[in-house]
């Protein structure tokens, strides 16, 4: 775990920053509360028409024993509390995913651990917030679930989703994240959701009880646990619970062989759902390189993608803050609107920024791989890799942050498109392990040629919100 070697200190950088941040009040650092069904119809509302000739519904998604969306159990024989039933209803959650259908009876029928692993935007959210939902007793008041995520925006987006679908439970909740929760008073809330480093404070000045938690769930799992500070973080919460009737669930679309044994340690005698590496791209994302021969070359293509990019909502990754602020600065010197996200913005901002994107009221978002893991938000066609995600020595190519950073598009059965860039021999050698470990294809694209950016442009429209519900383009 933390002692790894190897251990991915960019990101830990940033959250380490997160866990330092901000003077802000509770109030501000509430998350996001779009109400339901709100929430549902922009959901929905994004589920596309397109120009392609096929269109596939998200109902024979449902009905493909290939796809991981597939299942052949409805809710109600999953053994949910009729409140939950009602809460996937408004949220019109129809039908369960694959990991939700299998998860679901493995968590809730026993309290044995479960290491859950699911495509990118297949559904792992629900799967364990419909579980943490499951197991909480709302007569009493204390924390009987917790759930850590890597990343402020993260948790926010969890807690988010156990309010929506919550609500006919009137399940209380609690932000933990730094400054979220009130000096001294101690925590009531059933279900807890926060950053490691917040959570361990809290439980270490005793304002966060342990006795009565039932449920431990860390989302981005590999990622924590494979971190320095993080990982030590969450082994150090879990020290503090209760040494018996505490199930560990540990979700993630990547379980890297290395932390499969963090995890073991973590999750002991879980039961597990896992894929092969070369299921774990998704369907619905088509990903394509662009040759530059310079960073020129790259800035102009970047500018020339703008005008697709702002057709649907689009994400550009690169490696540092520096490099965000500094393409910001260039592409807005330029006359373009876009905005930037990164860990030494403080909680404010950050909760600012990332509700601007989700909601619409900005198009074009540049970030590091803070926001890589988990972000779920429909509209996002298009993901950028400016800079190809690299381990912090700068040169071997990070699989897991690649896979994360690309699905933040296609997410449910959508369709979306991954651009990245390769401006020298080291690019090119990146690109050729990334799509050697995934045993898959990225296509050359010229965006200065006409047929490319038609092509590109069918793709970005197709995802983009439509009064068509449920048709899913297939983007072939
Ligand atoms: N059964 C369902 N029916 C309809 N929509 C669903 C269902 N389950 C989840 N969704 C929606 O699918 C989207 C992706 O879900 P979620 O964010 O949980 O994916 P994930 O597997 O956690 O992805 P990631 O690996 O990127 O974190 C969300 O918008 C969610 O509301």
């Amino acid at each position: 775990m933390a002692e790894s070697s190897n251990s991915k200190t960019s990101w830990a950088d940033d959250v380490e920053q997160e866990e330092e941040a901000a003077n802000m009040s509770k109030q501000q650092q509430q998350a996001p509360q779009p109400a339901a069904a709100d929430q549902s119809q922009q959901k929905h509302d994004n589920l596309v028409d397109n120009e392609h000739d096929v269109n596939v519904t998200l109902a024979d998604l449902q009905a493909d024993p290939n796809s991981p969306l597939y299942s052949i159990k409805e809710f109600t024989e999953l053994g949910l509390k009729e409140e939950l039933l009602k809460g996937l209803a408004l949220l019109r959650f129809s039908r369960p995913s694959k990991i939700q259908e299998r998860a679901l009876p493995l968590i809730l029928n026993n309290d044995t651990n479960l290491i859950g692993q699911s495509q990118s935007g297949t559904g792992k959210t629900a799967a364990f917030v419909l579980s943490m939902l499951t197991k909480v007793d709302v007569t009493k008041n204390v924390p009987q679930a917790l759930c850590l995520a890597p990343s402020r925006e993260l948790a926010r987006q969890i807690l988010a989703v156990v309010d929506n679908m919550g609500s006919f439970l009137q399940v209380k909740t609690q932000f933990a994240v730094p400054l979220a929760v009130e000096r001294g008073k101690i925590i009531e809330a059933q279900v807890v959701v926060g950053t490691p480093g917040t959570v361990l404070d809290c439980i270490k000045r005793r304002v966060l009880p342990v006795k009565d938690l039932k449920m431990l769930c860390l989302d981005e799992a590999d990622n924590m646990l494979d971190q320095q500070g993080l990982g030590d973080q969450c082994f150090r919460v879990k020290s503090f619970l209760p040494k018996n009737g505490v199930q560990v669930l540990l979700f993630s679309a990547t379980f890297p062989q290395k932390v499969i044994e963090y995890a073991e340690k973590f999750a002991p005698n879980a039961n597990k759902l896992t894929l092969k590496q070369e299921e774990l791209t998704v369907e619905g994302i088509k990903q394509f390189y662009m040759d530059c021969a310079n960073d020129d070359e790259k800035y102009d293509a970047i500018l020339k993608l703008y005008e697709l990019m702002t057709i649907g909502q689009s994400v550009i990754f690169v490696r540092r803050r520096e490099n965000a602020n500094e393409l910001h600065r260039r592409m807005t010197d330029d006359g373009h609107a876009v905005s930037s996200l990164h860990g030494a913005f403080d909680g404010n901002q950050r909760d600012k920024i990332i509700d601007d994107f989700r909601f619409g009221r900005s198009k074009v978002l540049i970030t590091t791989n803070v926001i890589a893991r988990g972000i779920d938000i429909a509209s996002v066609s298009l993901v950028v890799n400016y800079d190809l995600p690299t381990l912090p020595d700068g040169r071997t190519p990070d699989f897991e942050t690649y896979l994360h950073r690309i699905g933040r598009t296609g997410r449910f059965g959508r369709v979306g498109a991954s651009f990245s860039f390769v401006q020298d021999q080291l690019s090119w050698q990146q690109m050729d392990a990334i799509q050697r470990h995934f045993n898959c294809q990225m296509t050359r694209i010229d965006i200065k040629s006409d047929a490319a950016r038609k092509q590109i442009k069918a793709i970005m429209k197709s995802s983009k919100p439509s009064e068509q519900f449920m048709g899913v383009g297939s983007g072939n």
